[in-house]
């Protein structure tokens, strides 16, 4: 081979390959590459480590009995998954029905704006986001409504990316970042006009006791809307196969045990709330949230390999390709609750704190 061919060649092979690597990748929005992904606010070293220490605490879902862990290993669980959310997925860890004409990114703004429609507040208002990861819906929540938005999260360093986000989008005069956790907020009593969670409740070992903690901030008269993760009506705890997918979502998702839909409004209303709406936002004429999951599988591929790479090449550290297998086998398992109708994320509660209802 002469040297004009080899170096052509070689050209042909590395510009292939940084293609691969540094252009493909943010499936939706760009803002992570993979040549960036790391494990949060952990040492590239410990990412395996922590990574072993996570599953062996979410591995029986059920079987979690020190509630008080949970959260501190929600939060090992989002330093592990942020980037590759964020560079999978885009900016807002949550789904959405599909809409026909609409990309998945409309889709989930339409979603969000929901929300935050029916919490029925002026611009100006305060609101909060409880559970607000990178803040994807806080910003659309902001540039829709003109409310000012808090948002809270166990990870810090989600507040990092959070608080760079909305710098960039220039809504960091509306939006805000706080590192807490919903258990226990930093917050006064009766000092949101309004509250919305987005698929993030599920993380708490007790509903009653994040449901309470919204309760206390929340203005008496103000709106609460959440979007829960939860089994309905069709799934059958004696059917080994629903058993299977419902444990593999848990473990995949940091979810100390599903709950059943029917808990979510006595729950609200144990905790005060009135409620004025239920319903299951997944549930036909509604088209398949799971269907942006299914159509992702080659992208999966992609990613598997060029996470494999990467940690080959000691760019991304070792233990991001066992938590992208995780997710991976996650998504099958989102899949069949999806395709199934056992499981649902949307299933969404309207509630009021009674204007008699100081905290
Ligand atoms: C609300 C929660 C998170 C919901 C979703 C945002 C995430 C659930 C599963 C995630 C993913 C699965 C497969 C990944 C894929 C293998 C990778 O190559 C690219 C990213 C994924 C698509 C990733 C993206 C986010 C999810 C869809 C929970 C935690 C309560
Ligand atoms: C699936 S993400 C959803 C994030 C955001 N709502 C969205 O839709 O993009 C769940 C979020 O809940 C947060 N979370 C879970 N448990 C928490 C806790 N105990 N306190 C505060 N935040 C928590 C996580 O840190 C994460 O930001």
């Amino acid at each position: 081979m002469d040297s004009l061919t080899l170096f052509c060649t070689a050209s042909l092979v590395f510009g292939g390959l940084f293609w691969f690597v540094c252009i493909l990748g943010p499936a939706e929005q760009k803002g992570k590459r993979a040549v960036d992904l790391c494990g949060g606010s952990i040492s590239a070293e410990k990412v395996q480590d922590n990574y072993q220490e996570y599953w062996s605490f979410f591995r029986q879902p059920k079987e979690i009995e020190t509630a008080e862990k949970v959260p501190a290993f929600v939060d090992t669980f989002y330093n592990l998954v942020t980037d590759i959310y964020e560079w999978g997925w885009g900016q807002s860890f949550h789904f959405s029905p599909s809409i026909p004409g609409k990309s998945h990114r409309d889709a989930t703004r339409i979603h969000e704006e929901m929300a935050v429609d029916l919490l029925n507040v002026k611009p100006g208002a305060k609101i909060l986001d409880a559970g607000c990861g990178v803040g994807g819906p806080m910003r659309a929540i902001a540039s829709h409504s003109g409310a000012n938005v808090v948002g809270i999260t166990i990870n810090q360093y989600q507040v990092n990316r959070a608080k760079t986000h909305n710098k960039k989008a220039g809504l960091d005069k509306l939006c805000e970042v706080v590192f807490g956790n919903f258990l226990q907020m930093p917050f006064k009593d009766n000092s949101f006009d309004g509250v919305y969670s987005i698929e993030a409740t599920c993380h708490a070992p007790k509903l009653e006791e994040v449901y309470a903690e919204i309760y206390r901030v929340l203005k008496p008269g103000g709106m609460y809307v959440s979007y829960e993760w939860v089994t309905t009506e069709l799934y059958k705890a004696e059917d080994p196969e629903h058993v299977e997918v419902i444990q593999g979502i848990e473990r995949g998702d940091a979810l100390p045990g599903l709950r059943s839909y029917n808990e979510i409004a006595s729950t609200a209303k144990k905790v005060g709330f009135e409620v004025v709406k239920e319903i299951d936002l997944a549930i036909p004429p509604a088209k398949p949230w799971w269907s942006r999951l299914k159509m992702g599988r080659i992208a999966y591929w992609r990613n598997h390999i060029l996470v494999m790479v990467l940690a080959r090449l000691g760019i991304a550290p070792k233990g991001v390709v066992d938590v992208h297998e995780m997710l991976f086998k996650t998504a099958d398992y989102l899949t069949r609750g999806g395709e199934t109708g056992i499981f649902t994320p949307m299933h969404m509660i309207v509630c009021r704190k009674p204007e008699s209802g100081g905290s």
